[in-house]
């Protein structure tokens, strides 16, 4: 169990609780194209109208600059609603009278949603006068938005310290899968870091090695890894300006015991192209003129060994430039033999980021993890070992 209070210690009966959700979801033209932020949230909205509480829901939209009428959050409740199966109110405002009064007409079991928290400057300013003004809607706080909890804004941390505070179900099942996989993990650990660059990422693989077993370098990142150490990458993506900081993280792996694990071969074509003309090269047999888009077979046999041999995978980060086929089978090859081993009860796989979970349900195997977090900057911040303000506040 988490050290953090829980909806098992909420009497929530009759009270209005103020629930904090992450309703910033993908959308094309007033469509809502991934749904996967509104279903993670249906089951504390349940429990909580089902035993009695009227759920007022507080959520955010975008980065807009004041009110926005772009990014109303009016659609998004008519989601809810349908996920839900049962109305779902909206008011015009997330404080003052439209707020209010809204409030005022719900009856026990109710749901309700207010409208874009940061049409108001408060909200990310987390200031002490707004976070006042959401606090007087309600008698409780419950905090089921783990992919916004790297905020410190008022719907995130303000009020937790306000009203009596607690995870929702969502956040709950995030921090108890983060803590599995990284603060109290089954041994052997493995991390697979991949996607474009090493400079987004610094503080993650440097706080990785310290934490875990092997890590195994993938996707665009390696060519910096791979230049540094002294091999021709040919045009590949690369920031050679960092060779010098990954070789600190190399050496810091190898005094905290971490195998580092690199591409031996790679996949190269002249453009970045879906369906470009591609061979596999060793990796010390880069041509000059192309550039490497994915691991090659024996590389993803090394990935495959090392997820062989952990308890606990943590993954972050394509292995290639997925989204252009065939750039995509190493990838796939790997995150269905981690699948597979999760499959059978051999392996704990957790995994985050936009891309990571694109590239997963590309592979068909997103249910197979043992957890897919809907996260992307708060996974990666606490995978950097950065501690979110929204959790802290809700600390036991
Ligand atoms: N070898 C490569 N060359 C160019 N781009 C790559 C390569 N490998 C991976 N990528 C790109 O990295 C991107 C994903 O990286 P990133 O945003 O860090 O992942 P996430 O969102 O899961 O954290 C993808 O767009 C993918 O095409
Ligand atoms: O979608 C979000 O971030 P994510 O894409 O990094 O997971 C969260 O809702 C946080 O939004 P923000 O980055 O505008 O604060």
């Amino acid at each position: 169990m988490t050290a953090f209070r829980t909806l098992d210690q909420a009497d929530v009966r009759g009270k209005r609780v103020l629930v904090r959700v992450d309703l910033n979801v993908p959308m094309e033209n007033g469509r809502i194209t991934d749904a996967t932020r509104i279903e993670r949230v249906l089951p504390t909205i349940r429990e909580i109208a089902d035993k009695g509480g009227r759920v007022i829901l507080l959520a955010h939209f975008g980065r807009p600059k004041g009110r926005d009428p772009k990014e109303s959050l009016k659609p998004v409740a008519e989601a809810v609603s349908q996920h839900l199966g049962k109305p779902v109110a909206f008011a015009d405002d997330c404080i003052g009278e439209a707020a209010s009064q809204a409030v005022s007409a719900m009856k026990d079991g109710d749901v309700l949603l207010l409208e874009n928290t940061r049409f108001h400057a408060g909200e990310e300013k987390n200031d002490p006068a707004f976070v006042q003004e959401l606090a007087k809607l309600g008698d409780l706080y419950v905090n089921d938005a783990f992919s916004a909890a790297h905020r410190a804004h008022a719907s995130t941390e303000g009020l937790a310290r306000a009203l009596p505070g607690y995870a929702g179900r969502t956040m709950q099942a995030e921090l108890d899968a983060l803590t599995k996989g990284l603060e109290a993990p089954k041994r052997p650990v493995v991390a697979i870091v991949g996607g474009a660059k090493v400079s987004t990422k610094i503080d993650l693989l440097e706080n990785l090695v310290t934490k875990v077993d092997a890590l195994v370098i993938g996707g665009g990142m390696a060519n910096t890894f791979v230049h540094a150490t002294g091999l021709g990458i040919g045009k590949s993506l690369a920031e050679k300006d960092l060779a010098a900081t990954a070789m600190r993280i190399i050496e810091k792996a190898r005094d905290a015991n971490c195998a580092i694990i690199l591409p031996v071969d790679g996949v190269c074509a002249y453009e970045f192209k879906a369906g470009a003309q591609n061979h596999t090269y060793g990796i010390d047999a880069i041509p000059e003129d192309q550039m490497i888009l994915d691991v090659g077979s024996q590389s993803v046999e090394r990935v495959n060994s090392a997820i062989n041999d952990a308890a606990t995978l943590v993954w972050n980060g394509p292995l290639g430039a997925f989204e252009i086929a065939p750039f995509d089978q190493g990838t796939v090859a790997a995150a269905r033999h981690a699948a597979q081993r999760t499959k059978d009860g051999k392996l704990v796989s957790v995994a985050g980021g936009g891309d990571t979970v694109a590239a997963l349900n590309h592979a068909g195997v997103a249910d197979s993890f043992t957890y897919v977090s809907t996260a992307g900057g708060a996974f990666l911040e606490w995978l950097e070992g950065k501690s979110l303000p929204g959790v802290e506040a809700l600390r036991a």
